[in-house]
């Protein structure tokens, strides 16, 4: 079961039509590419992403599966069969906020028992009841806020339950404690860098496993190359400042915006 952060019953309620009975999930897409992000970057690798989320980015670049949810139900067992159709042993779980769905766990631990690698890509506020071999944490910062002046969809009306929302210490924490993690942090500008800062230091106090600088990876905010351009160089200039490691986004580089890439 989740262990924190309540489910915007929006979200519930949106991604629920349709719901069938038994184990299922809102699947946006289901693809193979090359994980283009973190620390196995360039590895090929089944992707699985959920639709629904309780945060709002308002940089989201999964847009349907946050601010306006699109999927399609699929069965657990249709999941897995599309996934044992690909040619990759890598799983990586997403969204949308993947583990907002309980089925999520249960998905875990059959790919667990079948012998995937998995990955889970998290904002970091739910910890999961299931074996994950990579939490790839990416944890929410202030400037992720959909404020009314950047708010994609509306005038700010989530600024407020994102903002107490998007950081939840103890499970940070436990995440860190139970699994093999990354700390991938978007980052849009240096301004950012005194909260992950002070983050990494609370989680270092909060966690009993050690956070090594290289388990830190800052990421350059933007859907699309152009939007790259404009970040990657003071991204990867701040990784070197502070001795944190950068993470490309090469699916971006590769196919730009491109859907199931
Ligand atoms: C769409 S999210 C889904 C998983 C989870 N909800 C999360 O935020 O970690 C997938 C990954 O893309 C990152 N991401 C989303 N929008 C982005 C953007 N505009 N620029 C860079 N990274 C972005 C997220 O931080 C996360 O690492
Ligand atoms: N190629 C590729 N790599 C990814 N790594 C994390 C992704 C995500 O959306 O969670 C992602 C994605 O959407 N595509
Ligand atoms: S937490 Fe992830 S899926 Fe949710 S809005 Fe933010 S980037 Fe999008
Ligand atoms: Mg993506």
């Amino acid at each position: 079961m989740p262990v924190s952060s309540d489910v915007d019953d929006t979200d519930a309620d949106t991604t629920r039509v349709g719901q069938p009975d038994g184990d299922a999930l809102p699947i946006n897409e289901l693809f193979v590419s090359l994980q283009g992000e973190g620390k196995l970057a360039g590895v090929p690798s089944v992707f699985v992403r959920t639709s629904g989320c309780n945060l709002r980015c308002w940089f989201c670049d999964s847009y349907h599966t946050s601010w306006e949810p699109t999927h399609a139900w699929m069965g657990l067992d249709e999941i897995l069969a599309e996934i044992e159709s690909f040619d990759a042993d890598h799983v990586v779980l997403t969204g949308g906020e993947p583990l907002i769905h309980d089925t999520s766990t249960v998905l875990l631990r059959e790919l667990a028992d079948r012998g995937y690698h998995t990955t889970v890509e998290t904002n970091g506020t739910i910890v999961p009841d299931a074996p994950v071999d990579l939490a790839s944490i990416s944890p929410k910062l202030e400037s992720s806020t959909p404020t009314p002046d950047r708010d994609p969809k509306g005038d700010g009306e989530w600024a407020e339950k994102h903002e107490n929302r998007r950081i939840d210490l103890d499970a940070l924490a436990t995440l860190v404690d139970r699994h093999g993690f990354q700390l991938k942090f978007v980052v849009t500008g240096r301004e950012d860098m005194a909260e992950i800062e002070s983050l990494v230091a609370d989680l270092r106090d909060a966690a009993n496993m050690p956070i090594y600088d290289d388990d830190v990876l800052l990421m350059p905010e933007g859907q699309t190359r152009e939007q790259l351009d404009d970040t990657r160089e003071l991204v990867a200039d701040l990784a070197l400042e502070h001795g944190y490691r950068y993470t490309p986004r090469i699916h971006v580089d590769l196919w730009n915006d491109a859907p199931e890439k």
